[in-house]
């Protein structure tokens, strides 16, 4: 809805659609209806735009776009009746104006904002472009360098930036609607001409035709088969070189291909299934709205390495005060060296900004070795090595020593969670916060519920996740949780695959063509070989405790690659020896260039065990990876490990660089339509008996049985889930 209200001479036209005024069918046509009125009546002399509840909008009402009668479309004339009206017109921005929204402001002859609003077009980020002609005024406005910039990337701008590019008229720090009536008032009977931005040629740069080649470069890099960012480019370069309409025309174009993409369902889909997870709910029947979070007033971190420094600069960040502790005094001054060296760059990547970083205060952020210190945190973050029995002394001793109620969080990877609390006498307290490297830049927070915690444990735990700026997402305990459950078969025939024919850079090609960041060896490198050769030790799948007689290629009946052992007994751990999969340019070296040393130990290897080298296409390399996590994930939402598959697409899309534009594995497994997926699968499975990771899970099948059902019923098919959340 949109509220018309005339007072003296400025008709008010207010934006009514909580909880943040999205532009619905209805509110359109109020809209509409409002701009006519006050066309329509003489004592109008000025309008007023604003939104209510101190937000302007949102833009297009995203749930609207997969009904049938799509309306996004509607908004481009609406814009051009605003811009078009007689009396001049205001907006008022207050909160936020984004996609939409901010088209409607733009087609306003004046803009007046609130100086904490925000403003963006974001639709490249649900795969889209401002549709609403935004393409073509945003660079009339503010010229063609910043609106590429804000309309390729959907980055969200502050008023006092808005202000600097001209984007906005003016900001006020009290009342913006009270701002906007006066300028209304004092602009009434004013030339509206140069007020119109599809009547404004667009600013000229003396190297345009160079820029934009330079521009279209970086924005192919950055968007790696994501479509909205090249498309949203063509649609700015039509403003800088064809009339208004034309440009217009070319944007109609543009929106298009994109609506018919299949990449806006699925970034669409990743943007309701961020919000979906916040909704988090225990089998008690706790959620939100029965369980509150208890304050964090001040936290620690125990152990200072890869993952400890970055939790550290996490917290700082967030402004909670914290004990930082470490073993001894040697790690300890290594850690605080590594922390306050992440800070110093954090800070200064922060300058010039709003906040700054108090990190050299002893009262913010204490390091030391003494446990004594942790008596009076609210809420500890054990990030020791992967050991269990470690894990338990040190829990042992945090349930002994800090405050009753203390939330005791820890960072295990794969770990049983149950059997960490079991060393306490408070395991309602205990709680997996798994965080993924670089913590300090990785948004993902899986959150593992034990058999005994509480629900104030897990709304805390969620709590935080917020503040540290992540995603939380609750999940169930089992080895590996949901995130590195899912990826060790994954993983696991990547390496099969080099043991069949293939090659690392060939495998790696063909996931990072598919979109991933880095392939799974090239990830392997850098994460390092050796975590997962310690594991597999502690196992006993490997090392001096495998029985003697155990076949090479064979694990409890199952088939097994030695490869990476091998590896690590050579003293190939990855980026950090400077060789792993691949070659580097030194220990510690980045770029990874193929290995004629791996190549001949490959064919060697295949000899010895007489492995038939066979070609293997990639189409076989993208199905054996992709679809094995796939099925591991539908076997973990059977066991209720996880509440729903929007659950494990947004971890893998924010802690494993699962490409966003397609959706997370599960909404990609129902493009690619789960018969064909089980088809593979049973194909594979067949020629592979001995690889449990390809046996089609039970769950799918069901799935395909009941005819292919939509994602978002696939939970209904659970009849009496065994929830292990
Ligand atoms: C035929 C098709 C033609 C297509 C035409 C081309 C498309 C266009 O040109 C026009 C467009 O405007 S496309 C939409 C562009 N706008 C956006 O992407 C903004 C999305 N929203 C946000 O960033 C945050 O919600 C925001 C920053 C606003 C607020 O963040 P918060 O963290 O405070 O709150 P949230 O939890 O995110 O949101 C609160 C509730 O509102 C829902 N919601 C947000 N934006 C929406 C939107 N634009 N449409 C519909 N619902 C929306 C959100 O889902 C949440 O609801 P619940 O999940 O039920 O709580
Ligand atoms: N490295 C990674 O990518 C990820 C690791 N994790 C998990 O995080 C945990 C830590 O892993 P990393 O940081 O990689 O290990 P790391 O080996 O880099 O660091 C562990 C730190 O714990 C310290 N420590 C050991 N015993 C201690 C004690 N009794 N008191 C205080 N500090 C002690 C060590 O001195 C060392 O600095 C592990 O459980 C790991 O599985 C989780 C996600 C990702």
């Amino acid at each position: 809805m949109a509220h018309y209200a005339r007072g003296s001479a400025v008709a008010v036209i207010r934006l009514c659609n909580p909880p943040v005024n999205a532009l619905s069918l209805a509110v359109l046509q109020a809209l509409e209806d409002g701009l006519k009125k006050a066309d329509a009546d003489p004592s109008v002399k000025a309008v007023m735009i604003c939104g209510e509840n101190g937000k302007f909008s949102a833009g297009a009402d995203i749930r609207g776009f997969s009904s049938p009668e799509r309306h996004g479309g509607a908004l481009g004339p609406i814009v051009s009746l605003i811009e078009s009206s007689e009396k001049p017109v205001v907006a008022a921005i207050e909160g936020v104006a984004l996609g939409g929204g901010l088209e409607v402001a733009l087609g306003c002859h004046y803009r007046i904002a609130h100086m904490k609003a925000q403003m963006g077009l974001p639709e490249v980020t649900i795969g889209l472009l401002p549709g609403a002609e935004g393409t073509q005024r945003l660079p009339r406005l503010i010229g063609v360098p910043a609106a590429l910039d804000m309309i390729t990337t959907g980055k969200h701008i502050p008023a006092t930036e808005a202000l600097k590019l001209g984007l906005v008229d003016e900001i006020v720090e009290e009342n913006t609607i009270e701002a906007a009536i006066r300028l209304a008032n004092k602009v009434i009977g004013q030339p509206l001409g140069p007020r119109r931005l599809s009547l404004k040629p667009i600013p000229r740069l003396p190297n345009m035709e160079a820029f934009l080649r330079e521009a279209l470069v970086r924005v192919k890099q950055q968007a790696r088969g994501w479509l909205a960012p090249e498309l949203c480019f063509q649609a700015v370069r039509a403003a800088a070189e064809r009339p208004f309409a034309a440009g217009v025309r070319r944007e109609r174009e543009l929106l298009q291909v994109l609506l018919t993409s299949g990449q806006a369902r699925a970034l669409q889909h990743a943007f309701f299934a961020e919000r979906a997870v916040r909704r988090w709910a225990a089998p008690s029947g706790a959620s939100w709205s029965s369980a509150a979070p208890q304050p964090v007033r001040k936290a620690a971190v125990v152990g200072l390495g890869t993952m400890g420094r970055g939790i550290v600069t996490s917290l700082v960040k967030a402004n909670i005060p914290l004990v930082a502790l470490e073993q001894n005094l040697e790690y300890l001054n290594k850690g605080r060296k590594a922390v306050m060296l992440l800070l110093e760059r954090e800070a200064m990547k922060m300058e010039g900004g709003a906040q700054t970083l108090d990190f050299h205060n002893p009262a913010r952020l204490h390091f030391t070795v003494d446990f004594d210190l942790l008596r009076d945190v609210d809420l500890v973050i054990e990030a020791v090595f992967e050991n269990m029995a470690l894990k338990k002394e040190i829990f042992h001793k945090l349930s002994k020593i800090c405050k009753p109620g203390a939330l005791l969080c820890t960072n295990t990877s794969a770990l049983n969670i149950d059997e960490i609390a079991s060393a306490t006498s408070c395991p309602q307290q205990v709680i997996g916060t798994h965080f993924f490297s670089p913590a300090h830049v990785m948004r993902l927070l899986e959150i593992i519920r034990g058999r005994h915690t509480s629900p104030t444990a897990i709304a805390t735990a969620m709590q935080l996740a917020k503040a540290l700026k992540k995603v939380g997402v609750v999940v169930g305990n089992c080895f590996g949780f949901v995130g590195n459950r899912m990826m060790f078969p994954y993983v696991q025939q990547a390496v099969f695959l080099l043991e069949e024919g293939s090659r690392p850079e060939a495998v790696d090609q063909v996931l990072e063509d598919f979109g991933f960041k880095l392939g799974p060896f090239r990830m392997s490198d850098l994460a390092g070989l050796d975590v997962g050769w310690r594991s597999r030790k502690d196992q006993g799948l490997t090392g001096p405790s495998l029985p003697s007689g155990t076949p090479a290629r064979q694990r409890h009946g199952q088939r097994y690659s030695p490869l990476p052992d091998l590896l690590c007994e050579q003293g190939r751990f990855g980026q950090k020896t400077g060789k792993g999969w691949y070659q580097y340019e030194q220990a510690g070296g980045r770029t990874a260039t193929p290995d004629p040393w791996l190549h001949s130990f490959l064919s060697h290897y295949r000899d010895t065990h007489h492995i038939k080298t066979r070609f293997i296409d990639q189409e076989e390399i993208l199905e054996r990876c992709l679809f094995s996590l796939i099925n591991e994930g539908f076997a973990i939402l059977a066991e209720g490990i996880a509440s729903g598959p929007e659950h494990l697409d947004v971890i893998y899309i924010n802690g494993y660089g699962w490409p966003k534009h397609r959706g997370g594995p599960m909404f990609y497994a129902s493009t690619v339509g789960l018969p064909r997926v089980l088809a593979k699968l049973q194909k594979y499975s067949e020629v592979h008996p001995d690889v449990p990771g390809l046996r089609p899970s039970a769950f799918l099948k069901k799935l395909v049985a009941a005819g292919n059902p939509p994602i978002k019923e696939w939970m209904s098919y659970l009849s009496q889930q065994s929830s292990k959340l």
